[in-house]
């Protein structure tokens, strides 16, 4: 009879708990079903040109998500709204968008377009094992040897800057990963530069009209009218094999030769298991960041300080009376100055904020369905962030179209923020995984061009200043259109400091 009893009771409590657990499952689903998407515009195209204006506009009629059904894209303009999906839940919100284009062009094995997976989390492993703060100091050497054979190249050709710059971001990871002196006219280079502009096709929604139609073109033959784009997108792949391998083969030669060793070739003989990883981390910072010409991130981080400086002399002046009064005039600006320089902090931040290298970042690409702020944010969900329109939110950043590096100094904050406070670098677990050694280099060259060099506006036969515009490109990768700019040393000694740092 007690057994009986026993029994009954737990039988009741069993259908007690699964008639709980079916009314949460039923009202969830009850629940998804009142759920709707974001609201947004109904668009047969996405804007190619100046994207982010575009959305910034959208943003302005249907509030901080748009959500673009025909695309299944979630667009956002919002900071919170960033962090809150591509950090906190990161988890869901950090795959990409591996199309059969990306495919085509190699993207397989570059780290920032790979798909969040075991061979991602391995690949990124290596590659922040190199590339960690704790680690980036490594390259201080090249760093200096650099910036210094830039502002060299500065006083023996100042009208040649933008070829300067460029010469600096690519010699860079070429002599700090591979150990190579390497410079814009090889012709590797010339082939990586070639194809930057393609994996921007790839990336964004509406890069490749044609394909994007009418998808079943990638089975057809590239000669098909029509199917140029898989010529193109082919032509890409070949040259991220051969970036994969050239420089990587060199260095490992010269490390057995005996002639010079590099971070990645002692890393390969140490760790013959991640051989795969460390090429990887190779090609994604020579085709991704590293060397891409005019559209480097590096380079137009660099290209838009120059350009700040030229159209704000006032902020120039105060930049420099900062070093001349902190570090003097007889020795260049070093990483340890770093912290006692506030305001050339301040002014490498507002580069960073009204400039982002890579306006709407990559796409995140969500992996489950997901509800947030009441609504449906559906599995395979492209997230962009607008990082362009975030950092001129006027709610967060005073007229935010002006440059003010005064905004960082009298921050409660500060300028010296955390390097994840800077948006232009991403969000997320897909965060730039260079940021630290990028933010290194720009740093020390804002210091170092403001220390050596007074930048003006060129000016006419008649003297008169030839104003400059101030534009930047409208495509995935932003940077300054070329502009003219007077580049001197500041003084006779400016320049024999330059000049003397060939010695070092
Ligand atoms: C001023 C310079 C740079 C800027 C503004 C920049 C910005 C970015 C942005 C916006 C992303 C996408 C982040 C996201 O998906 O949320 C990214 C990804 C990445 N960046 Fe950078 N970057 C810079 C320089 C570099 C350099 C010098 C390197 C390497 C040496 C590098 C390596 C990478 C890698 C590997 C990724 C892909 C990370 C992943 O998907 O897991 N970046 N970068």
């Amino acid at each position: 009879m007690v057994s009986h009893l026993v029994i009954l009771i737990a039988s009741l409590g069993v259908a007690a708990l699964a008639l709980v657990i079916s009314l949460r499952v039923r009202r969830k689903r009850l629940d998804t079903t009142k759920l709707s998407y974001p609201p947004g515009p109904k668009v047969a195209a996405m804007p190619i040109l100046d994207a982010w204006v575009e959305y910034r506009n959208w943003g302005n009629i249907y509030g901080d998500l748009i959500y673009l059904p025909e695309w299944n894209t979630l667009i956002t303009n919002n900071a919170e709204v960033a962090v809150d999906l591509l950090e906190k839940r990161a988890r869901i919100y950090s795959d990409r968008s591996m199309t059969p284009i990306m495919k085509l062009c190699g993207g397989e094995n570059l780290l920032s377009v790979e798909c969040y997976s075991e061979k991602w989390r391995r690949d990124r492993r290596v590659f922040q094992q190199t590339f960690r703060q704790a680690a980036v100091s490594q390259f201080y050497p090249s760093q200096y040897n650099k910036v210094h054979e830039f502002l060299r190249n500065l006083v023996s050709a100042p009208d040649s800057f933008l070829e300067h710059i460029q010469r600096l971001s690519q010699g860079l990871v070429f002599k700090s990963l591979y150990g190579l002196e390497i410079g814009p006219e090889d012709p590797l280079a010339k082939k990586a530069i070639s194809i930057v502009g393609t994996f921007a096709r790839a990336l964004l929604s509406g890069g490749f009209p044609t394909y994007e139609l009418f998808p079943w073109l990638i089975y057809l033959p590239s000669w098909f009218p029509g199917c140029e784009f898989k010529r193109v997108a082919a032509q890409c792949g070949k040259i991220v094999e051969e970036v994969d391998t050239v420089p990587f083969n060199i260095a490992m030669n010269n490390l057995k030769d005996g002639i010079c060793t590099s971070p990645i070739a002692e890393l390969a003989v140490q760790k013959p298991e991640d051989l795969q990883e460390i090429k990887a981390m190779g090609t994604m910072s020579f085709i991704g960041q590293g060397c891409c010409c005019v559209m480097d991130q590096t380079m137009s981080s660099i290209s838009s300080f120059l350009l700040a400086m030229c159209m704000h002399p006032d902020v120039q002046a105060k930049a420099q009376e900062e070093i001349d009064r902190v570090i003097g005039r007889d020795r260049l600006p070093t990483f340890e100055d770093r912290r006692s320089l506030p305001y050339v902090e301040a002014v490498y931040r507002e580069v960073m904020r009204l400039d982002p290298p890579i306006p709407l970042g990559f796409p995140h690409v969500s992996t489950e369905d997901d509800f947030y702020r009441g609504y449906h944010i559906p599995k395979g969900c492209s997230v962009v962030a607008n990082i362009w329109a975030i950092n001129r939110d006027p709610n967060v950043y005073s007229e935010p179209d002006k440059f003010m590096p005064e905004r960082y100094t009298n921050s409660p904050m500060g300028p010296f923020e955390n390097i994840d406070n800077i948006y232009a670098y991403g969000f997320g677990r897909r965060v730039c995984a260079g940021r630290y050694m990028a933010d290194n280099t720009v740093w020390l060259t804002v210091a170092s061009v403001l220390a050596a060099f007074t930048l003006e506006k060129t000016k006419d036969d008649n003297g008169n200043e030839i104003p400059i515009t101030g534009e930047m490109t409208d495509l995935f990768f932003r940077h300054p259109r070329p502009y003219q700019s007077s580049i001197t040393p500041r003084s006779h000694l400016a320049g024999e400091l330059v000049l003397a740092t060939a010695d070092h």
